[in-house]
């Protein structure tokens, strides 16, 4: 129990941490074998996510979800998977619901299961965007026991105005991160590379104070109250893809351009996606420009010291 609390704390304060052994080996070593079973019997399917309206496949990005209803219908079952949700995932929720702000809702929560192959990524994302999503809690456990630096893979977190730890995928290793507040990414995979999420919904998540961006909320004496006061409040996500522009932009193209897809997306797609993206960035710049250019400056002070 000292080591829920100690890893709430750092949730608290960091809004992330990196737990090995996550899994005892046993335990990981059997997810892996059912994940075997269910690739041989072609169970996982294309990940798809939504951009500016249109729906797009994230090449080599494939996902069994295991809150859906199809997943009792797999034909090899789901073995050791079973466990996850039946037993591991609720009492995990279980465990860390005595964390206020994290206000967890029991039960099992949202879980997939998730396999990378050749050069499939993840752009800038937040977990939780906004509202309807629920999620507060975001969970991802690797299973790959043979992973070596230049595999690719690594899971890279980005704290606001901070500086990006790069996570290697490793065996039984969890990470675990405020769905809302903590941007990150998956680097293209150039092998086989495993794991599974459990997205946990919360109370308290989205409320106005979260979402609503008002000229109360920017009344900052200083620059570096303003930045004091976006590392840690969900609000970040109102400026993100503007202070981060040209990172949003060259890992969106990164994922839906790798060639491992059937075909490599046509001009006509990537500019449009290029045109929502600097329509999303004036946006924010329209209202925001000032805050955002510092915020921009303070970043790029970051990258070079
Ligand atoms: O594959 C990973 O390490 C994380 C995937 C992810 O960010 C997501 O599914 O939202
Ligand atoms: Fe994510």
């Amino acid at each position: 129990m000292s080591g829920d609390n100690e890893l709430l704390a750092r949730l608290r304060n960091e809004q992330f941490a990196v737990v090995d052994d996550f899994l005892s080996l046993e335990f990981a070593n059997k997810l892996l074998r059912s994940s075997q079973e269910l690739i041989k019997s072609n169970a996982f399917k294309q990940h798809r996510f939504s951009f500016g309206g249109s729906l797009l496949e994230k090449p080599g990005v494939f996902e069994i979800d295991l809150s859906g209803p199809t997943c009792s219908k797999m034909p090899s079952g789901l073995g050791a998977w079973n466990d996850v949700v039946n037993d591991f995932a609720p009492s995990f929720v279980k465990r860390l619901a005595v964390d206020n702000a994290l206000a967890l809702k029991s039960g099992t929560p949202a879980i997939k299961v998730q396999l990378n192959t050749g050069g499939g990524s993840f752009p800038w994302h937040y977990d939780n965007p906004g509202p309807p999503s629920e999620r507060s809690l975001t969970c991802i456990v690797y299973l790959n026991p043979n992973w070596t630096p230049g595999d690719g893979g690594e899971l890279v977190l980005w704290p606001f105005l901070s500086k990006q730890i790069v996570v290697p995928p490793l065996h039984a290793r969890a990470v675990l991160f405020r769905s809302d507040t903590v941007l990150h990414r998956v680097l293209p995979s150039k092998v086989r590379r495993l794991c599974f999420t459990m997205w946990c919904p919360g109370n308290a998540v989205n409320r106005q104070s979260d979402v609503l961006l008002s000229k109360d909320v920017l009344q900052f004496r200083s620059y570096d109250e303003a930045q004091a006061f976006f590392c840690q409040s969900p609000l970040q996500r109102v400026l993100s893809r503007a202070v981060y522009s040209e990172d949003y932009l060259e890992s969106l193209l990164e994922c839906v351009e790798n060639e491992s897809g059937h075909e490599k997306i046509s001009l006509q797609l990537k500019r449009s996606l290029v045109q929502q993206h600097e329509n999303n960035v004036n946006q924010i710049m329209v209202k925001l420009r000032p805050l955002i250019q510092e915020f921009r400056e303070r970043k790029t002070r970051r990258e070079i010291s």
